[in-house]
């Protein structure tokens, strides 16, 4: 496929020392397909919007290019680029229609009225607001609003369309809605979308691969099933909540590494090898990996007694905390079925144990140690 979107070595620093997108040694480098959803997820102040305004032509990055369609618009403006983004707080004119915002860029690159018009009714007639044009911008809705501000940015016919959090101001359902109409608008128009988000989930839901952002680095680009089965680092895996991340001692043994903590020893079949490099092991947090069992007492490695301490219905499943004999949580996701079967309530208690090919090795690269941290 061929490549809508190329970072080159990108840099950028705020200050001396302040913060810094890129390492020293190595900047960022991202590619993104023609027609491919690509998210940009990591914690508040990662650098997330940095990126994508680098991208857009609003912040000058210190080194490295952006090409877009295989040119290099590093030197280029915003309007110059074949970009357009849709922020967060909608910046839409207040003083004109909602027709004319959507027209706006246009007159800016000097297209004749007559075209207009049918490009701007076109333009609200695929994010569902046909009918709108002479509406003011004091007289829509928060979701009215935001897909006024994607008609804007849809009009241009961008080859990559930036959001950096859209949806961010929106309440759950609508929030769900636009996801899903943003991923129709993609098939429809064949637009290549870089989306920045601090919401795993949302990422999940609408992307084809998802970049993992920490302290100005990309930790892993997957798609987001890849992310939640082989999560590269801790740091992933606890923004993602793939499972619970057990740190410990780590030793060889035999073909398989092992992780003893008080009350819990986890064997994994990785091939990973123990080095300099701090490893941690990953219980995946999903019912299928998980046994669970009230009346089990044999114990051996991957198996782990404790008590049932939280029990959350989430609509489709339970989300289950258990606490370990040393108060080490664990979190995983139950079917209702299985919460019936075992007769599961606060309380109860219970032997959780794994199937060692489905422990994952996984480079930790978190400083602090959170042990609670991942309980589901
Ligand atoms: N103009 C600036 N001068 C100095 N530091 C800045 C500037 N703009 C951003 N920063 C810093 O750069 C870092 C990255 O900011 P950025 O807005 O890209 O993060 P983000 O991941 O988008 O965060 P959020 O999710 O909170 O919007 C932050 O530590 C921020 O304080």
């Amino acid at each position: 496929m061929s490549k809508a979107l190329e970072c080159v070595d990108i840099r950028k620093q705020y200050g001396q020392v302040l913060y810094s997108l890129g390492r020293p040694e190595k900047g960022i480098d991202l590619s993104v397909a023609s027609g491919e959803l690509f998210a940009i997820i990591g914690p508040s102040g990662c650098g997330k919007s940095t990126l994508l305004r680098i991208i857009g032509g609003f912040i000058t990055a210190t080194a490295g290019d952006v090409l877009i369609g295989g040119k290099n618009v590093t030197n280029l403006p915003p309007h110059a680029r074949p970009t357009n983004t849709v922020f967060q707080n909608y910046a839409l004119f207040p003083h004109l229609t909602i027709g004319q915002n959507v027209s706006f860029g246009l007159e800016m690159e000097q297209i004749r009225p007559a075209e207009r018009r049918p490009r701007v009714v076109a333009a609200l007639d695929l994010v569902g607001l046909a009918g709108f044009e002479n509406r003011q911008v004091g007289e829509l809705s928060g979701g009215q609003l935001q897909r006024a501000a994607l008609a804007r940015a849809i009009v241009k016919r961008p080859s990559v369309l930036l959001l950096d959090e859209p949806l961010g101001a929106l309440d759950l359902k609508l929030r769900r809605q636009m996801q899903d109409e943003i991923v129709s608008l993609k098939t429809a128009l064949g637009t290549t979308i870089v989306h920045v988000t601090h919401d795993q989930e949302e990422a999940c839901a609408m992307a084809d691969r998802i970049a993992v952002l920490n302290a100005g680095v990309v930790l892993q680009v997957a798609t987001p099933v890849e992310l939640y089965r082989a999560p590269k680092t801790t740091f992933v895996a606890e923004f993602i909540h793939a499972g619970t991340v057990i740190r410990g001692h780590l030793s060889s043994d035999g073909p398989s590494l092992k992780i003893t903590r008080p009350g819990l020893t986890v064997t994994s079949t990785s091939d990973r090898r123990i080095s300099d490099q701090p490893l941690a092991a990953l219980l995946p947090r999903h019912g299928a990996a998980v046994r669970l069992a009230t009346d089990k007492d044999l114990l051996g490695d991957n198996e782990a007694r404790g008590r049932v301490s939280r029990l959350a219905f989430g609509g489709a499943d339970f989300s289950a905390q258990i606490r370990l004999a040393d108060d080490f949580i664990i979190g995983l996701q139950l079917s209702i079925e299985r919460v019936a079967e075992l007769g599961l309530a606060v309380g109860s208690d219970v032997v959780a144990s794994w199937r060692q090919d489905q422990v994952l090795v996984l480079e930790d690269d978190m400083q602090t140690t959170k042990p609670a941290a991942m309980a589901a």
